[in-house]
C-alpha cells in the first residue's frame, strides 16, 4: 500500500534548486497556494510544509512542494488553518462517538479535517497490518528502507520576482503523485512525529506584533491549554470600518457645545450643564430641579419635549474625585443604561473636558487567554474598579439586510460576532431593516474575545459623539463592579437588566432548538442556553 502511495521512487532532478545565499529568501505568494497538506522535519532538521499549488493545469497531478517557514513567511494563515485542523483531527479522534461518528462537541469538520482524519486512520491501519505480517515484535536490527526526501512533486520550482513559483510538469523524472492520495499514509505518520513548534512560534511571533502594533497598553496574549493562536486572518482595527448602504455623519457636521469653555472654574469643561448643547439628552438630575423645574420635567416625561436648560448628570466622576473614581461611571449611569453623550472636537470644552472619556480609546492592560471550554476569553492585568472603562467594540458596520445574509450563510456559531446598533430603534421609531449591525468577526479589537455569562462583571454602554446619528454609536464595556486582576471579563449577551430575573422570569431548561449552544458561564443563575 505504502508504494502505490509514493509510486515512483526516482533523484529528484526535475527539480530547480531555489539559490539560496542571495541576501533574502524567495517567498510563496498566498494567491498562488491552495492549502498545506502536511509536516515533516527534513533530514537537515528544518520544519517544512507540504504546500498543493493552484493548478490549472492538472486537477489531478497537481504541483506540490515542501517549503520551510521563511519561504511560507506571506502564507503564514494557511499554515495556521493546517495545524488547528490537525489540532481538531487529533481532537476530535479522541473524543469521536462510538455509535454516530460525530465528534462530541458538535464541530462539523471541515474538508481538511477530514482528508486529516481519514488519512490518519489508514495510516494506523497500514502500520498495524504491516507490523503483524512481518512479526508482532520487530528485531531491531532490521531497518526499513528511507524514502528519497522529495522537494517537489508533478511540477518544478522557479522563481520570478523574488517569488517561488511552481509550474506543473510531467516529464518521467519528476516525482508523481495523485491529489486523492495526500496526504499519504507515510506522510500522516511522518507529520504525526514531527515537530510543528516553529511554525507555531513564528504564528504567536505575527499575532504579538500586530498587537503590539494598536494604540494604548500593551495587550498580552497566554495559552496554557494548547499550541494554538487567535487566528492570524483577523484584522486588528480600532475604529468601525464602514462597508456598503452604512453612512455616518461626517465628524465636521456634529454639533459641538459652543456655550461651555476649557476654563469654567476647574478647567474641567462642560461644568455648567444646563447650558452645555452635548448634554441636551443626558440624564437629568432631577436632584438639583427646583419645584417649577419639576413640574416641567414631568410634562416632558409625559408628553415629550426638549430638557435643554434643566441640570443634567455627567456620566463621569471629573478629576478631583477619588483617584480611583476619576473617570469611572457614575452609579445612575452605570445602572439606568442612560446612552452617554460625550462632547466632540467641536466642542469648545476643550481636552480635559470631563465629559470625554471613550473617545480616548483604552487605557488598561488587556490580556487575551484560552479558555478551558469557551475558546478564547478576556481579562485584564490590573484591578478595574467599578465603572471604569475598558474598550470598545469594533468592526464592520454592515446593514440588516447583510448581516442577515452572513448569518444566514454561517450557520449558528456566526451570530455570537454580531451586534445591533439598536438602542435607539424604540425612541426613534427605526425599523429593523433601517439599523445597522457590528461584526466583529473578521475585523475589530480585543472585546471580540470577551465571553457571555449570565452572572456578568462587565455590561456594555451606549456612546455616542453626535446626538443627531442614531444610527452609529460607539459600544463601550465598563466594569460593572469591582474586578480583581486576572478574572476574566464577560458581559450579558442578551444584556438583560439584573432586575429581569428578579422579577421572576422563568429560564429555558430544554434546549430552546437544535442550534442552541449550552452555556458555560458557570454562574449560579445560569440560564444554560447562550442567547436565551
Ligand atoms: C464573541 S465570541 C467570544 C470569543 C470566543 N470565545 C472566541 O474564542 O473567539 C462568542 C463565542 O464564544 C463562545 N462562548 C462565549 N461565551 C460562552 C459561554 N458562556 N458558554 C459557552 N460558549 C461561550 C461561543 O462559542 C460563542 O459563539
Amino acid at each position: 500500500m505504502l508504494t502505490k502511495l509514493c509510486p515512483v521512487f526516482m533523484p529528484p532532478t526535475g527539480m530547480v534548486i531555489i539559490p539560496t545565499g542571495s541576501g533574502t529568501e524567495p517567498r510563496l505568494k498566498i494567491e498562488y497556494v491552495e492549502q498545506i497538506l502536511s509536516n515533516r522535519v527534513n533530514n537537515a532538521g528544518e520544519e517544512q510544509y507540504l504546500v498543493l499549488w493552484s493548478s490549472k493545469s492538472s486537477a489531478s497531478f497537481p504541483p506540490l512542494s515542501w517549503h520551510n517557514l521563511n519561504e511560507l513567511s506571506r502564507c503564514l494563515e494557511l499554515v495556521q488553518d493546517y495545524l488547528e485542523a490537525k489540532l481538531h483531527a487529533s481532537l476530535s479522534r479522541k473524543r469521536k462517538s462510538p455509535d454516530t461518528g460525530n465528534d462530541l462537541d458538535g464541530h462539523r469538520p471541515s474538508p481538511a479535517e477530514r482528508r486529516l482524519k481519514q488519512a490518519s486512520r489508514s495510516s494506523s491501519v497500514v502500520s498495524s497490518s504491516s507490523t503483524s505480517s512481518l512479526s508482532p515484535h520487530p528485531p531491531n536490527h532490521i531497518t526499513h528502507p528511507q524514502p528519497p526526501e522529495y522537494k517537489i512533486y508533478n511540477g518544478v520550482l522557479t522563481h520570478k520576482g523574488g517569488y517561488v513559483v511552481a509550474k506543473y510538469a510531467s516529464s518521467p523524472d519528476v516525482p508523481r503523485l495523485n491529489i486523492r492520495d495526500v496526504p499519504t499514509a507515510q506522510m500522516i505518520s511522518t507529520a504525526n512525529r514531527s515537530s510543528t513548534r516553529s511554525a507555531e512560534d513564528v504564528i504567536r511571533a505575527e499575532i504579538l506584533r500586530r498587537l503590539r502594533a494598536l494604540p494604548g497598553p500593551k495587550i498580552r496574549l497566554t495559552n496554557t491549554f494548547d499550541s494554538s493562536s487567535p487566528s492570524l486572518r483577523f484584522q486588528w482595527i480600532t475604529e468601525y470600518v464602514l462597508r456598503e448602504g452604512v453612512f455616518k455623519a461626517d465628524a465636521a457636521t456634529q454639533e459641538g457645545c459652543l456655550k461651555c469653555s476649557p476654563h469654567m472654574g476647574r478647567n474641567i469643561g462642560c461644568e455648567y450643564t444646563k447650558r452645555c448643547d452635548c448634554l441636551e439628552y443626558a440624564a437629568v438630575d432631577e436632584n438639583r430641579l427646583s419645584p417649577e423645574q419639576k413640574e416641567l420635567y414631568a410634562i416632558i416625561r409625559a408628553e415629550g419635549g426638549s430638557t435643554i436648560g434643566l441640570p443634567k448628570k455627567f456620566p463621569y466622576y471629573a478629576e478631583g474625585t477619588k483617584e480611583e473614581k476619576t473617570g469611572c461611571l457614575v452609579p445612575f449611569y452605570l445602572k439606568s443604561r442612560n446612552p452617554i453623550y460625550e462632547c466632540n472636537d467641536n466642542c469648545k470644552c476643550g481636552r480635559y473636558c470631563r465629559n470625554k472619556n471613550v473617545q480616548f480609546g483604552r487605557r488598561v492592560q488587556l490580556e487575551i487567554f484560552k479558555t478551558s471550554s469557551r475558546g478564547w476569553g478576556l481579562r485584564c492585568r490590573q484591578d478595574l474598579h467599578q465603572g471604569e472603562f475598558i474598550d470598545t467594540y469594533r468592526g464592520e458596520v454592515i446593514t440588516d439586510e447583510e448581516a442577515t445574509r452572513r448569518e444566514d450563510s454561517a450557520g449558528k456559531s456566526k451570530a455570537s460576532y454580531l451586534y445591533s446598533l439598536d438602542k435607539f430603534a424604540e425612541s426613534e421609531g427605526l425599523s429593523q431593516e433601517d439599523l445597522y449591525v457590528v461584526d466583529g468577526e473578521f475585523m475589530g479589537g480585543p472585546t471580540k474575545y470577551m465571553n457571555h455569562s449570565c452572572e456578568p462583571n462587565c455590561r456594555q454602554y451606549t456612546v455616542s459623539y453626535n446626538k443627531h446619528d442614531c444610527k452609529i454609536y460607539d459600544i463601550a464595556f465598563f466594569a460593572k463592579e469591582y474586578i480583581p486582576a486576572f478574572e476574566e471579563l464577560t458581559f450579558d449577551y442578551l444584556d438583560k437588566d439584573d432586575d429581569d430575573e428578579e422579577d421572576g422570569a422563568q429560564e429555558p431548561e430544554e434546549q430552546p432548538d437544535e442550534d442552541s449552544v449550552p452555556c458555560l458561564c458557570g454562574a449560579k443563575k445560569c440560564r444554560k442556553w447562550l442567547w436565551t
